[in-house]
């Protein structure tokens, strides 16, 4: 009898044409978890301004990052679960899921259901917690086994944010950019509402009660999303012994008019840029994999606005994508459980 591994990343439109992208903006952003307001307001404001509004603007860039084999964020979640199932071999069954569209966790679960597995690891991959990521996929998983009549042992991975072979596999991509010839680096992860970051300090007394709330991690802000962030950075740094005062922390990918985490990435670029910063290079370690927010709305958005306020060039750090490193990581993850 298997153990079974169930890998989970966010998910992605079928195509980049509007009607899909439609399709995957409403189901990801219906979600309770993800636009966290009162089911009336969020059913008003996701059906009747955001998506009809975001759905051919966001396709548009969908199309601008599609491949022929499909979506970047797709192939290199299937390449990693093909290259764990080799590492693991014939002990574990592994499945993959996406928490938006396909392939469902329904599906996947039923699968792992079907191959009779003695026990289900979820892992969600993102490195560092959130409700509207990791605790969404918790949260799917759950409802959906709960109604099995036997359930296996079940077991939830909360965050890897400082798994050294992790901050190893984010060091390594960017060590072969040679970070000491860029004149600052950045940390840009993709952001949250604030009140979803007040929300994880069950204390509430602690977020953002002072300026370095998020410096150290604490028993208020363990789940933190922001302190996890900034405890992922300051490792790679260390690692890569880049000084405090040539790297940032930022947050991008900001939707709607409420305050979302700070600095923003896009004000401190201009800023960087306004200060006579030429190079950027930009770490993106809130994705295992390069997506739309990495490939697009880093490499070709934020190079723009950088190159417009005065800057020559903003790149990339590639993400862990199908890097052997990785699947270590995920390895002993699961072997380790
Ligand atoms: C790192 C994990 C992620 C968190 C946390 C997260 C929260 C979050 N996202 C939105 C809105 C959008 N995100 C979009 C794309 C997107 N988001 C993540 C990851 C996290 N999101 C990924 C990996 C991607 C890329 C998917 C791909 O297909 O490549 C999008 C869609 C694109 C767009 O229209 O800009 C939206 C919208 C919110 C509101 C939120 C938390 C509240
Ligand atoms: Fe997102
Ligand atoms: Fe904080």
């Amino acid at each position: 009898m298997k153990k079974g591994v169930l890998l989970v990343n966010l998910g992605t439109p079928d195509n980049p044409e509007t009607p899909a992208v439609r399709r995957y903006l409403d189901q990801f952003l219906m979600d309770e978890r993800v636009i966290d307001i009162n089911a009336f307001n969020r059913f008003l404001l996701i059906k009747g301004i955001i998506v009809p509004f975001r759905a051919p603007k966001s396709a548009k860039s969908y199309r601008e990052i599609w491949t022929e084999e499909g979506s970047p964020l797709m192939i290199y979640t299937v390449k990693t679960t093909e290259l764990l199932k080799q590492r693991l071999g014939d002990e574990y069954h592994v499945e993959m899921a996406m928490r938006y569209q396909s392939p469902s966790i329904e599906s996947a679960l039923a699968k792992l259901r079907a191959a009779q597995v003695t026990s289900i690891q979820v892992i969600p991959l993102f490195p560092q917690y959130a409700s509207a990521s990791t605790g969404s996929v918790h949260q799917k998983v759950m409802e959906i086994v709960s109604k099995w009549q036997t359930i296996p042992a079940m077991s939830f991975v909360n965050s890897y944010y400082d798994d050294d072979l992790i901050i190893e596999a984010f060091a390594q991509n960017g060590a072969k950019h040679k970070p000491e010839e860029y004149d600052h680096v950045l940390f840009s992860f993709h952001g949250l509402p604030q009140r979803q970051m007040i929300k994880a300090d069950e204390t509430g007394k602690h977020c953002l009660k002072s300026a370095d709330c998020c410096q150290t991690i604490t028993g208020a802000n363990r789940f933190c999303y922001s302190a996890q962030s900034h405890a992922t950075a300051r490792l790679i740094a260390e690692r890569l012994n880049i000084p405090k005062e040539k790297y940032t922390l930022t947050f991008q990918s900001r939707l709607g008019r409420d305050p979302w985490m700070q600095p923003y990435t896009s004000e401190v670029i201009a800023e960087l840029a306004k200060k006579g910063v030429k190079r950027l290079l930009v770490f993106c370690p809130a994705f295992v994999a390069d997506c739309l927010e990495t490939i697009f709305e880093v490499s070709v958005e934020y190079d723009e606005e950088f190159k417009h306020a005065g800057g020559e060039h903003v790149q990339l750090v590639e993400s862990l994508n199908d890097s052997p490193l990785w699947i270590d990581a995920l390895e002993r993850m699961v072997r380790e459980n």
